[in-house]
């Protein structure tokens, strides 16, 4: 007897746990761990993992069989699920969601599969024996009944192997349900089939996979054609003619939406009408969601020598994968010292070691000039997994992996599940991202799932970056007991040996004081006029993160922040307050500045549309790519803005942080930053590190190539010690400030963090159970002596901040709470604060509360 034990997707507290289920006869030799089922669970069919499969039963009860087999390759492997063990210990998160977060969304719904033969890898063996087979072997000479045909019948395998073919081509779709009770004798031959491709799953998923489509517009005519129109216009056709000249000037983002255009130019669809009467302009439906690489063609690209700097890290890195032993390296390498060249010379000793390679970058940055870096070298055995592919897009390529077809996978984070066998190197790319971290459950971080899976595998992983996390930084340098502590590498130069551009830090005050009110000041005023007279370009940053403000004055840079906790205070409109989002402290908005007596005091934040409008008033005629949450909701439009910007159809490069990471364009010269200060004074004990980040990071953009690069800051407080730094691209002193800071508040890593979030509709119910949480969490530490505050040199320690009420006060209706848990050393933080929320969840059971758990918390605004 054979007994599956199976985690089911009924995501509740009750049912976070193994069920033990029989595994019928039909299925003995098919359910595998990281096999997915269809099991009885109450009065219904739900799916559920296989976790692992034991002799034996504890249970007392009569065991259910397994209903169905739902894939007959399992969508995980072995590793795969004891890394979703690992995972949902340390991330406190429920079992079946962390297992559900390793696969394609396209395998989670009720999919309909069909089994295939693969038309590619047909003729592709058939070649294959075609090479090696002896020549006395007869040959078919019908092309589809080509595959394994060339091998000799006497040999029973092949019989049977050649049987299943045959029947499955002969069906139109047969499940696998069905090609399992056929062939019940013969699973491992089938799977062995699907392992090397010869047959295929597929799947209809009609709700995801349909096309979506959107009204465009596009000219009619060459572009030459639409400028004579345009040229000889009849003067009646004042609201057409502008049309047409708009569509001109934006032709290389054409077709687009033609919404866009009606609401852009403040035009009747009549009008629009007009100009497709008289053939100037075609709309058609156009499909959104397409491939945004299908038939792109990359330029192949062979392995640079290596510069001084880069060989003496490879040679490191590549002693480490030759040993087959897990090692973690942090790359420290300024902005343009050619870390990628790094990561593609030693994917590349991976791949000739007959091992895998993933490759993560933040989602933003998976722009097409860096799967492009990647297509370039190695081809057709990239994969590259984002969310903005399409459900079918991504399964299509996850099964690339599974099938073994690809060896290297470039994608965001859930790309560390990619299910390779044979795992010999993880590269985390700007390792310092914050959009590692999932803030979905499971909540965890890309990261350190990396570190784990490289310790599970014997792999190499290497964190790269110009401007690493305190946390890796902390651990490579202090080289603690952890066994695992990245090993530091650098690179100080740039590869092409050309400088790092020149950083003035300009300070807004003064220009208040001589009486400049705009937001440019008169020195990033003029460095853009020069640029725009040489035709170079320049990139223009405008940190405006979340809805979050603060209370600044403009004439000494004054902000409000917590006596306590050393954050900016955030401003409520409502109750003209600003307060602190750790522990609660708040105070009233001053009417004049506490520290000089200005009257220029208020919340602080601009948008990037007023960038806009200005940058239109001060240089007119000026063209000016806007990017932003607001211009890149669309596919491919980010790419399509960046495309236009690289080839010169514009001055100017205007945008959040989405501009400050990894572009390369050669004629940028000029980056401006029009206030740093949003970044820093973001209500989070981390803005002076992503302060720091971000103006390492888009002052990198500048000078990369032949022309040298100049970099404006803009700040209400430049003395600060992130911005100084950063001017000087001085890592080194900025972490050694940073880390006294943090030290002296104890914030990670100093100790870690776990941020607990409660909600319900009720406020005073939802109070109640914060403080009773509270409560409760700091009586179980006392009882364990843990109970302490962390600046007590204790080695371990645990201390809870709150409750408050969160940052985002209301969501969906519900009220929501937060406390925020301090500890350190060898406790065990995680179980505790699970336990007691399990706990008050069961107690307030029925009644709605919820609480959610982050461990090492991102996000805490
Ligand atoms: N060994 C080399 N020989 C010649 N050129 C090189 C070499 N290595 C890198 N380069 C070039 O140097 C430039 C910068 O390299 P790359 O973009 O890889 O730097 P990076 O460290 O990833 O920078 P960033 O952190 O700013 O993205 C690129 O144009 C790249 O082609
Ligand atoms: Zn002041
Ligand atoms: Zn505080």
């Amino acid at each position: 007897m054979k007994i599956a034990k199976v985690i089911v997707d009924v995501p509740a507290k009750d049912t976070d746990r193994e069920f033990d289920y029989l595994i019928p006869e039909s299925l003995l030799g098919w359910v595998e761990v990281g096999s997915r089922v269809g099991v009885p669970f109450g009065h219904r069919t739900v799916q559920g993992f296989v976790i692992s499969i034991a002799d034996h039963t504890n249970t007392t009860f009569k065991l259910k069989p397994i209903g169905e087999l739902l894939d007959l390759v399992p969508p995980l492997s072995p590793d795969l699920i004891e890394l979703a063990g690992w995972m949902s210990k340390r991330y406190a998160s429920n079992r079946i969601l962390t297992l559900q977060a390793m696969i394609p969304t396209a395998l989670k719904g009720k999919a309909k599969r069909y089994i295939s033969v693969n038309s590619e890898t047909q003729e592709q063996s058939a070649a294959e024996s075609t090479k090696s087979k002896d020549s006395s072997v007869p040959r078919s000479i019908h092309k589809t009944d080509s595959v394994l045909f060339d091998l000799p019948e006497d040999n029973e395998t092949f019989k049977v192997k050649n049987e299943i073919i045959r029947y499955v081509r002969s069906k139109e779709q047969v499940t696998l349900d069905h090609l399992g009770k056929r062939y019940p004798e013969d699973a491992d031959l089938i799977k062995e089939l699907l392992r090397t491709g010869v047959l295929q799953e597929n799947q209809s998923i009609k709700d995801k996979l349909q096309k979506k489509t959107l009204r465009s517009i596009d000219l009619a005519v060459s572009l030459e054609e639409a400028e004579a129109a345009l040229a000889d216009f009849p003067a009646k056709g004042k609201r057409q003619k502008e049309v047409l000249s708009y569509l001109i000037e934006m032709s290389s983002f054409l077709p687009m939406a033609l919404k866009e255009v009606l609401s852009g130019l403040q035009v009747s669809a009549g009008t629009v009408k007009g100009l497709e009467d008289k053939g100037l302009v075609v709309l058609e439906d156009v499909e959104v969601f397409r491939d945004p690489y299908k038939g792109r063609h990359f330029t192949p690209t062979q392995p640079l020598p290596l510069t001084l700097e880069q060989q003496a890290v490879y040679q490191k890195i590549v002693e480490k994968l030759d040993e087959r032993k897990q090692g973690v390296f942090l790359l420290h390498g300024v902005t343009g010292s050619g870390k990628t060249e790094v990561y593609l010379q030693t994917i590349q000793r991976a791949i000739e070691q007959d091992r895998q390679a993933i490759v993560l970058v933040p989602e933003i940055s998976l722009t097409p000039q860096m799967v492009e870096r990647f297509k370039g070298r190695f081809g057709d055995q990239v994969a590259v997994m984002h969310s903005r592919l399409s459900g079918g897009e991504r399964y299509d390529e996850w099964r690339k992996i599974r099938e073994g077809k690809a060896k290297v996978a470039v994608g965001a984070r859930s790309a560390v599940f990619a299910p390779f066998e044979h795992l010999g190197l993880i590269i985390i790319d700007e390792e310092h991202e914050t959009s590692y971290k999932q803030e979905e459950t499971p909540k965890y971080h890309a990261r350190d799932v990396a570190v784990e899976r490289a310790r599970q595998q014997g792999a190499v992983v290497i964190l790269g970056s110009a401007t690493p996390s305190m946390e890796s930084y902390y651990a490579a340098r202090s080289q603690s007991n952890d066994e695992f502590a990245p090993v530091l590498l650098e690179m100080p130069t740039r590869a092409l040996g050309n400088e790092l551009p020149v950083v003035h830090i300009v300070d807004m005050r003064e220009e208040l004081k001589d009486g400049n009110r705009s937001m440019f000041s008169r020195a990033l005023h003029k460095g853009i006029a020069e640029r725009i007279e040489k035709g170079e370009q320049t990139v223009l940053l405008l940190n405006r993160r979340g809805y979050s403000t603060f209370v600044m004055c403009r004439s000494c840079g004054y902000v409000a922040t917590c006596p306590e906790c050393d954050i900016s205070l955030t401003y409520h409109q409502r109750s003209n307050n600003m307060r602190c989002h750790y522990c609660g402290y708040a105070e009233v908005v001053p009417e004049v500045c506490p520290d000089c007596g200005s009257e220029h005091i208020r919340y602080f934040g601009t948008g990037t549309q007023r960038v806009e409008e200005e940058l239109a008033k001060l240089f007119p005629g000026v063209r000016v790519i806007r990017m932003d949450v607001d211009t890149t909701t669309e596919k491919g439009s980010h790419e399509k803005l960046l495309k236009a910007f690289r080839e010169k159809k514009a001055d100017i490069l205007l945008g959040t942080q989405m501009v400050a990471k990894g572009l390369d364009f050669p004629d940028v010269t000029l980056v401006g930053v029009i206030t740093a200060d949003s970044a820093l004074n973001l209500p989070d004990f981390r803005a002076a590190e992503k302060t720091f980040q971000l103006l390492t990071q888009v002052a990198g953009r500048a000078g990369r190539h032949q022309l040298p690069g100049e970099v404006f800051v803009q700040s209400y407080t430049p003395e600060h010690y992130s911005i100084v730094h950063a001017s000087k691209h001085d890592f080194n002193h900025f972490i050694r400030e940073e880390l006294k800071h943090r030290k002296i508040l104890q914030y990670p890593p100093y100790c870690r963090l776990i941020l607990v979030t409660f909600s319900h509709e009720q406020l005073p119910l939802l109070v109640r159970a914060a403080e009773n949480y509270t409560r409760m969490l700091k009586e179980q530490a006392g009882k364990r002596g843990q109970l302490g505050s962390l600046d007590k040199f204790s080695a371990d320690a645990l201390d809870v901040l709150g409750p408050v009420a969160s940052p985002m006060a209301r969501l969906k209706n519900r009220y929501r709470f937060q406390c925020m848990v301090k500890w350190r050393g060898d406790i065990d933080a995680t179980g505790l604060v699970r336990d007691i929320a399990r706990q008050m969840e069961q107690d307030f059971q029925g009644k709605d509360l919820l609480i959610s758990i982050d461990v090492d918390p991102q996000m805490l605004m």
